[in-house]
């Protein structure tokens, strides 16, 4: 049994909806965007996930911290959730790898989180209201006077929050056995596991700050490019698209996974828009509409692409279309993008085929990449 001491915590929504709870994690106070996500697993790899800087995540399974926290399943360096919402946290951990208590981690990174929270109530009112400003404190438990902070705090429409998560400095990932290609991932809140079937395949990844350039991008050798999920609002990342767009102008071949969609879609053409709650588990249905195939998909994402369902649209690098859409509101979860002789330039998914954690339905989008380098490997490379 882990001792437990219940330290009295408060959580507010900017509408004034409040929740009265126990300390979970680091005692003090955290400001974010409440968000909910339905994974009934995979908690160490979601509170990991670059994507949820200035989120405080709702976990809708009741009870979460049962398999602790062990060295192997960080999705990047650090938590970066900046709260945690549970309703019953695991007072034994249980796992051959677990090494220490969910509840220790959140303290030691000094995550602020809330347990013994109706979640869910306080889920059934962020699907009714949408996601909301929060904050959670264990200091100050007068719930009109937390409010008047939470609605000091910036939302999440219109933040750029790459900055804060992308890597100083390039990072290589070699090849596992052969090397077959050379990728540049830009990182915009890269999830380790991206990297890693990259490298499986054959391909040496070179995981580059979202500053850089298409010099810094040519330096690597690359023979594709790759844009990662990241934190924010799409409509803010005007950096990544001017990137993006020297990228397709250069007829390097392109990849992209949740921001990485939502960049590409921009790049297209197309706008952006806030969904109302989000998309955030590890058991969205989404249709392949060139196959008829369903897969079922992790998902994390806030903001969606608003592009036409039935009908290509033209680019001036080709013919750009929605793939995939959402079977539960039609949402938009993959484009493409081809030439005149129907050879595909890039693509790119809204949801996470590197399933850290999740289903492996999707996996293949990895090696659809490596068959869009093969095909386009010889045009690109001589001009290296
Ligand atoms: N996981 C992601 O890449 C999320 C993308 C974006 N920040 C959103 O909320 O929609």
């Amino acid at each position: 049994m882990e001792p437990r001491v219940d330290v009295p915590a408060l959580l507010v929504l900017e509408d004034g909806r409040s929740f009265r709870g126990v300390s979970f994690g680091a005692p003090g106070e955290t400001f974010g965007e409440a968000v909910f996500s339905t994974g009934m697993t995979g908690y160490q790899e979601t509170l990991t996930d670059p994507s949820y800087r200035r989120q405080v995540v709702v976990a809708t399974a009741p009870h979460i911290g049962n398999t602790g926290w062990n060295d192997e399943d960080d999705e990047s360096r650090r938590i970066w959730v900046a709260g945690y919402v549970v309703r019953d946290a695991a007072r034994v951990r249980s796992n051959w790898r677990s090494n220490r208590s969910l509840a220790d981690e959140l303290a030691a990174q000094g995550v602020v989180g809330i347990a013994e929270v109706d979640t869910r109530a306080l889920t059934r009112h962020l699907r009714e209201r949408g996601a909301m400003r929060v904050g959670i404190s264990t200091t100050e438990l007068d719930a009109d006077k937390l409010l008047a902070r939470v609605l000091e705090q910036p939302p999440m429409a219109g933040a750029n929050l790459v900055g804060d998560v992308t890597v100083d400095a390039p990072v290589v990932v070699p090849a596992v056995g052969e090397k077959r290609f050379t990728v540049a991932a830009i990182d915009l809140g890269i999830k380790e596991m991206t990297p890693e079937l990259m490298a499986r395949r054959g391909i040496e990844v070179h995981v580059l700050p979202a500053s850089s350039t298409l010099a810094d991008i040519r330096a690597t050798g690359a023979d594709g490019v790759f844009f990662s999920n990241g934190p924010g609002d799409p409509a803010a990342a005007d950096e990544a698209v001017g990137l993006l767009t020297d990228v397709l102008d250069a007829g390097l071949p392109y990849f992209g996974i949740c921001f990485g969609n939502q960049i590409f879609g921009r790049a297209l053409g197309f706008g952006t828009y806030k969904l109302t709650y989000g998309h955030r588990g590890l058991n969205v249905p989404v249709l392949d509409r060139a196959t008829g195939a369903v897969e079922i998909t992790a998902q994390n994402h806030g903001f969606a692409v608003d592009a036409p369902l039935d009908a290509d649209t033209p680019t001036r690098w080709g013919d750009a279309r929605v793939t995939h859409v959402c079977l539960n509101d039609d949402v938009v979860e993959g484009l493409e993008l081809t030439d005149a002789s129907g050879r595909v330039l890039g693509f790119s998914v809204q949801y996470h085929p590197e399933a850290a954690a999740g289903p492996h339905d999707s996996v293949y989008l990895f090696d659809r990449f490596v068959a869009v380098l093969a095909s386009t490997g010889s045009t690109t490379r001589t001009e290296n």
